[in-house]
């Protein structure tokens, strides 16, 4: 757990971050959301002393960071940032490696570990690991910046707005990727953005900064459906909650069929609607299908087999509250 205790920098006269308090809840992303200049990347850097505070105190695991060398504290935290920083004359995966060689870790364990964490990015080890950074596209060289930050296994991940550089196609990906791992790896992340898509998508929960204070915490719905100020309700947009559906798939929101034979709910025999998606469509997306189709229902599939249903009170019931 990572603790912000009135937390505070200065650069000259001006208060780039003031009486910060906050808690990072293990195994959570915690999105560090704002407007351009509000003090994200400086309360992120405060984390691991890229930036020393000029008041207050970080707690890591309850441990005062400042007992702890910036070196040793910076080993043990990933750091992962939009201009992905690997290093051009080393191939992907002495890139990968870097931190475990570092600390010394055993070489064959760490070759594995190296495939096993390209796998995870969703690049091919046999076609990349030997390519140089030079070789790869923007996406792939986010990916490698990614399993590189999770290659010494680092409990904390922090990322300074790791997809901003990419076209919007693949960071539609690498952020559903990077959704996955952190699905199955629960690291604590904190993640710099200033994309409220972003923030709404991969966020357990935000953190609103406005003009170097904390303006609100909590879990996507609370920003949405429970904004504690003007601010927040302004930032986020009228289409708020439009935004949250795009984060999730539909499959998530469709009545599920009964019978193998693919009744409506109900039970009743009647035909499914024609027109078909994925259960793994965002939802927003979904909306845009029936939107188009002039349709009122959808026919949800799992791998082309029909699942289940999905229509406009299924969505809208999602604008509101969730269980
Ligand atoms: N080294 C520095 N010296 C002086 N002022 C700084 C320094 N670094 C940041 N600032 C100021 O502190 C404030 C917060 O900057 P910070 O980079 O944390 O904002 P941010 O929210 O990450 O912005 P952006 O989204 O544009 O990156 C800004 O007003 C910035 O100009």
């Amino acid at each position: 757990m990572i603790e912000l205790q009135h937390l505070e920098k200065r650069f000259g006269e001006s208060l780039a971050v003031q009486d910060l308090n906050l808690i990072f809840p293990d195994g959570e992303l915690t999105a560090l959301l704002g407007p351009s200049g509000c003090g994200k990347t400086t309360t992120l850097r405060m984390i691991n002393r890229l930036i020393e505070p000029s008041g207050g105190r970080v707690l890591l695991d309850g441990q005062d960071t400042r007992a702890l060398k910036p070196e040793a504290l910076r080993r043990g935290i990933g750091y992962v940032i939009q201009q992905v920083g690997l290093f051009p004359h080393l191939n992907v995966a002495q890139n990968v490696a870097t931190v475990p060689d570092l600390l010394g870790r055993d070489r064959r364990a760490t070759a594995a570990r190296v495939d096993e964490l390209l796998d995870l990015v969703g690049l091919d080890p046999d076609t990349f690991r030997h390519k140089r950074p030079g070789e790869l596209s923007g996406g792939q060289a986010q990916r490698v910046g990614v399993a590189r930050a999770l290659a010494a296994d680092p409990p904390v991940l922090l990322m300074d707005e790791p997809f901003g550089a990419l076209d919007p196609l693949a960071r539609d990906r690498l952020q559903d990727a990077f959704r996955d791992i952190q699905r199955r790896l629960r690291k604590t992340v904190v993640m710099v953005t200033h994309d409220i898509d972003e923030a709404l998508r991969l966020g357990d929960r935000v953190a609103l900064m406005n003009a170097g204070r904390l303006e609100q915490f909590g879990t996507p719905d609370d920003l949405i459906h429970r904004p504690v100020s003007d601010f927040v309700r302004q930032f986020l947009g009228e289409d708020a909650a439009l935004r949250q559906l795009a984060g999730q798939p539909v499959g998530q929101f469709m009545a599920p069929l009964h019978g193998p034979g693919g009744t409506e709910p109900g039970g009743t025999a009647s035909p499914l609607p024609p027109v078909a998606v994925e259960e793994t469509l965002n939802a927003r997306s979904a909306l845009g299908v029936l939107l188009r189709e002039g349709t009122d229902r959808l026919t949800v599939t799992r791998g082309g087999q029909p699942v289940g249903t999905v229509g406009w009170q299924d969505l809208r019931a999602s604008g509101t509250e969730r269980p």
